[in-house]
């Protein structure tokens, strides 16, 4: 291996206990505390190890979680109404809505009834609108923590070839904007892509949301590029459950200059950065200064 490993665990690490200083703070200067609410619809065992890591996490923060988890058979109006009453609760300012969502119900309507203001996953169109026009916004979580990885390895990311591989809504296209706004030469690539291997090759920064265990191997990375891998797969390997990327680490991190591993790479961040989004949305509703180094 000749890749420098970014730890991702670690980093968020330090991210959190920034997020609790900031808490800490709050606390004492305005009596407020950031509250969270997080919605698990239906019985999902992966979202279920998900929604309690966030639960534990934003109480270790010093903040307020509220956990809410409805029935697979929930309807949409059901869940419209916790979210107006989410919306209407003071002491809440951040709602996340665990995805995916139950097929029979409409996710963007979910995602569009939540306040934007308290949008911490950023996925409320007026969000998505003002990330794509450079406005201040909630910035979605695994971008954002991919971003700071970014940031804190490379410091100025000006001018280099970003290949974002995936153009989901919640990965890949907030992904391409934060590295538009950090002047990256941005390209992002998906299944109908043509010669996929020349694109990534051409990358000094290659950010990979596929969502297909180890499909992208070294031989495609350019020496010393920097792979972001976002994937979270769950395989079985030799008669055992294993969790790997998206990125086949092992080839890869031969090639690579840096490199994050799964786990322990981007998924910590993901949840740290939603800590952050919390206490950034609870600044925001009190009129109070935000933390700069937390926000995108
Ligand atoms: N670490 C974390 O915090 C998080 C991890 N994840 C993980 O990231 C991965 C991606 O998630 P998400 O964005 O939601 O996934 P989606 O399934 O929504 O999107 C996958 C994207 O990858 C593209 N794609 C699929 N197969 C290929 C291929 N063979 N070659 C090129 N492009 C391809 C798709 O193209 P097309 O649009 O043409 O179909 C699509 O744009 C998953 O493994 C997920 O579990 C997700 C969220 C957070
Ligand atoms: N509204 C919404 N917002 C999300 O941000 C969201 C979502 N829905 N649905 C599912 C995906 C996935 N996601 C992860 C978060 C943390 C880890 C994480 O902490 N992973 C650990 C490993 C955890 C394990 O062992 O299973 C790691 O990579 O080290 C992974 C994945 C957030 N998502």
């Amino acid at each position: 291996m000749v890749a420098t490993k970014i730890d991702g665990r670690a980093f968020a690490e330090t991210v959190r206990q920034d997020v609790a200083r900031h808490v800490a703070q709050l606390r004492s200067d305005h009596g407020v505390t950031p509250g969270l609410a997080v919605v698990l619809v239906g019985e999902d065992p992966a979202s279920e190890v998900y929604v309690r890591n966030k639960g534990k996490q934003t109480r270790e923060c010093g903040m307020a979680s509220f956990e809410h988890k409805l029935d697979a058979a929930t309807s949409e109006a059901e869940l419209l109404g916790l979210i107006d009453r989410l919306n209407a609760d003071p002491s809440v300012h951040g709602i996340l809505v665990q995805l995916p969502l139950p097929l029979h119900i409409e996710s963007n309507k979910i995602l569009n009834a939540i306040d934007p203001a308290k949008d911490v996953d950023g996925f409320h169109i007026s969000n998505v609108g003002l990330l794509g026009t450079g406005q201040k916004a909630m910035v979605p979580c695994t971008p954002l923590g991919c971003l700071m990885l970014l940031r804190h390895h490379h410091g100025k990311l000006d001018g280099l070839n970003a290949v974002v591989l995936g153009r989901s809504n919640i990965v890949g296209k907030p992904m391409a904007q934060l590295l538009l706004r950090d002047n990256c030469t941005v390209t992002i690539a998906h299944s109908h892509s043509r010669d996929l291997e020349s694109i990534v090759r051409s990358a000094d920064i290659v950010i990979v949301a596929v969502g297909r265990p180890e499909i992208l191997t070294g031989d495609w990375i350019r020496p010393g590029a920097t792979v972001i891998d976002v994937g979270i797969n769950r395989i079985e390997r030799d008669g055992k459950t294993k969790l790997v990327g998206d990125v086949h680490f092992d080839s890869a991190a031969d090639m690579a200059g840096a490199i994050t591993p799964v786990p322990g790479g981007v998924g910590p961040m993901t949840i740290a950065c939603l800590l952050a989004n919390t206490l950034t949305a609870c600044c925001r509703a009190k009129g109070l200064p935000e933390p700069s180094s937390l926000t995108a």
